[in-house]
């Protein structure tokens, strides 16, 4: 039986998911959102310590972590050729004889992320592989420029081509309660993107409260957002398990509601390959299966593949690696 089978995973097929359409802003079911800390806290600390994925299927676990990292570049020293080596890793993230053993081989990342003026190269470094490129919009990471010139923003990037956009919101308007100004200014960035998918980076560590975050996820998705996305990777605070239990449950609570299948990014911080293994089973265990494939999951990171290429050279070698050969850029 193939690894993948064995594991519990299924194969990866592309399934087409209908895109959110969005719906109008329905303020009842947003008010009606709660989130109770102590609970949710209580559940997100017994996540860690769980052996959920047994070790002879950890191979295939890794490799599905792989095939749903938006691999990230967000520097200001960025340059061409750091983006052009980003996106040969991109395009064969682990040793071919490794992916061989265990059988995926021909495995890339979910896409390359990065800003709008490396958006060019990596169109070129991407062309043939079917890896889509992301942008970051819309004023990254602050979200505080002139709206219209985010709104141009994403208009550019897309021209440019991204075939995903990052947005991020304004927190101003979670943290004022302004719902119809969020829904708003979402929805303007849903329509500037066109065909290009949109994700939502809520940046849930300036958010202030898990009720928050509850709500922002719904004012997003009701908005017709793609996916949610727990942060920028700038903020004190990134992607965490209490947060993302918050926004998975809005995920399923709006998947029971419309049928409208939301993806889900936890994005900055994570970057050992046993961290996304737990968010992998949280996924499975909120979501379901449907949900662990690139189209509706991903993570937002740029150093956790070097951990998860030295876990399988580890897995199929019995040795691990030294951290320096498993340069990203
Ligand atoms: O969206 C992606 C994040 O910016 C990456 O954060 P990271 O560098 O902490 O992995």
């Amino acid at each position: 039986m193939h690894t993948a089978q064995k594991s519990g995973l299924d194969q990866l097929p592309q399934v087409t998911e209908p895109r959110n359409p969005g719906m109008s802003l329905d303020m009842d079911w947003v008010m009606r959102a709660r989130a109770n800390r102590s609970a949710i806290e209580r559940r997100a600390a017994t996540l860690p310590g769980r052996r959920s994925v047994k070790k002879a299927h950890q191979a295939a676990w890794l490799a599905r972590a792989i095939s749903c990292i938006d691999l990230t570049t967000l520097a200001g020293d960025d340059t061409a050729g750091r983006v052009a080596r980003l996106c040969s890793k991109a395009r064969q993230p682990v040793r071919a004889d490794l992916l061989d053993t265990i059988g995926m081989p021909g495995l890339t990342v979910g896409a390359v992320c990065v800003y709008h003026d490396m958006i060019a190269p990596a169109v070129a470094a991407l062309q043939g592989s079917g890896i889509p490129v992301a942008a970051v919009s819309t004023g990254f990471p602050a979200g505080l420029s002139p709206f219209h010139l985010r709104v141009a923003e994403i208009e550019e990037s897309v021209k440019a081509g991204a075939a995903e956009i990052d947005i991020v919101i304004s927190r101003r308007h979670v943290l004022t309660g302004n719902w119809q100004a969020l829904y708003d200014e979402m929805r303007t960035f849903r329509a500037a993107c066109g065909e290009a998918h949109v994700k939502a980076i809520l940046a849930t560590g300036e958010l202030g409260t898990l009720q928050n975050v509850a709500r922002a996820s719904l004012v997003c998705m009701m908005a017709g957002a793609d996916f949610i996305k727990t942060s920028t990777g700038k903020e004190s605070v990134n992607a965490t398990l209490p947060v993302s239990l918050v926004m998975m449950r809005a995920i399923r609570d709006y998947h029971e509601a419309t049928g409208f299948r939301v993806g889900y990014k936890p994005a900055g911080g994570i970057s050992k390959a046993k961290d996304s293994l737990t968010y992998l089973a949280l996924v499975k265990e909120e979501l379901g299966d449907r949900w662990l494939r690139p189209d509706l999951f991903r993570f937002g990171a740029s150093s956790l593949l070097g951990d998860i290429e030295r876990q399988l050279e580890h897995h199929v070698t019995g040795a691990y690696s030294a951290s320096w050969r498993h340069a990203m850029g």
